[in-house]
């Protein structure tokens, strides 16, 4: 068994980028700027969005934070959002997962402007993610496939068993593997016998939000195992050591796909900075 280490990826990923915003700064006069936006006050949320953005910071990036209300309706968030799409100073938005219950979050993640969807959170960017076309990946499937890449990961012709079917995770990531053409199969909370379908997995994607849901007895000798799971105390959703008996290669939560989320959001920020110069 051997670890895929996202943060040693994620550390090259965020290196580029902030040599190309140090590119751009010099080109443009300005840095390439992140709109992070957050609904409320969970505080996993608000530690994620201070993770973002001190990365940001890190790699030459501007940040600008926009905390909103619990109490804020869908109309006004998609506002905001909107005068955030239309502001020439802001190249990317993140508008933070989940936000309160009331808000219709598909409504504001499509005010977010095709070109500065950073995130990958919008309808236009699965349909990209989905045809293989050139686009904004979500960052948690752009940082899986990097670092599948990363670890010479065969994809081709190999079967994919995707846990979890969600619009930020499970479904975009599922796509990307068929475009780059494995068999996918996409499980949820309704699949029978998830562990048999598992079993028939060279790769096995976890994004189900249970930890340790995922148990090595599951796992085919032999597949690589991401778990993309990030629940409370650091667990990720796979048992990691009875996994890791019979995995080839796994990520390990802390340190696996976690960090390369973040790096993916920067770079592509950096990317729509640099399409405003075309
Ligand atoms: N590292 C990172 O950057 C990120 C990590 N995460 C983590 O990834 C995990 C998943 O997140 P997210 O996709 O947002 O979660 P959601 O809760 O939105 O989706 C969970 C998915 O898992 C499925 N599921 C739930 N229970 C079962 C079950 N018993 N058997 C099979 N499938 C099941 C659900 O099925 P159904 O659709 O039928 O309800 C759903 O599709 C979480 O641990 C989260 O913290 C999330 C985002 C980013
Ligand atoms: N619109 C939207 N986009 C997201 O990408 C998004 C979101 N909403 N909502 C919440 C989840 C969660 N998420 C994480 C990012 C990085 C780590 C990460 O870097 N974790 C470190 C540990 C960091 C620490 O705890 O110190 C690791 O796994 O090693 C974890 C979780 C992004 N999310």
């Amino acid at each position: 068994m051997a670890l895929m280490s996202g943060t040693e990826l994620a550390k090259e990923i965020v290196a580029d980028a902030g040599r190309r915003a140090a590119a751009f700064e010099a080109a443009a006069g300005r840095k390439p700027c992140l709109a992070t936006v957050l609904v409320g006050e969970d505080p996993a949320s608000v530690t994620y969005v201070r993770m973002k953005r001190n990365r940001c910071r890190q790699a030459g990036i501007e940040s600008r934070h926009v905390p909103l209300p619990a109490t804020t309706t869908t109309a006004g968030l998609v506002r905001v959002i909107g005068e955030l799409s239309a502001d020439p100073g802001v190249d990317g938005i993140l508008l933070q997962h989940p936000v309160p219950a009331g808000i219709d979050e598909r409504a504001a993640f499509e005010a977010i402007a095709p070109g500065k969807d950073v995130d990958g959170v919008t309808m236009h960017s699965f349909a990209a993610m989905s045809f293989g076309l050139p686009g904004f990946e979500s960052c948690t499937p752009g940082g899986i496939m990097r670092l599948l890449d990363a670890y010479e990961v065969g994809i081709e012709g190999r079967h994919a068993v995707v846990i979890g079917r969600s619009p930020i995770l499970g479904k975009p990531v599922a796509m990307l593997l068929l475009a780059r053409h494995a068999t996918v199969t996409v499980c949820h909370s309704r699949t029978a016998d998830l562990p048999s379908i598992v079993r028939s997995a060279d790769l096995v994607v976890a994004a189900v939000g249970r930890p340790e849901f995922v148990r090595g007895s599951w796992i085919k000798p032999g597949a690589v195992v991401v778990d993309a799971g990030y629940n409370p105390g650091n667990v990720g959703d796979v048992a990691f050591a009875e996994a890791a008996e019979r995995a080839s290669l796994i990520t390990p939560v802390p340190g696996g796909v976690g960090p390369t989320t973040i790096a993916v959001l920067l770079a592509q920020t950096v990317t729509a900075a640099e399409s405003t110069m075309d």
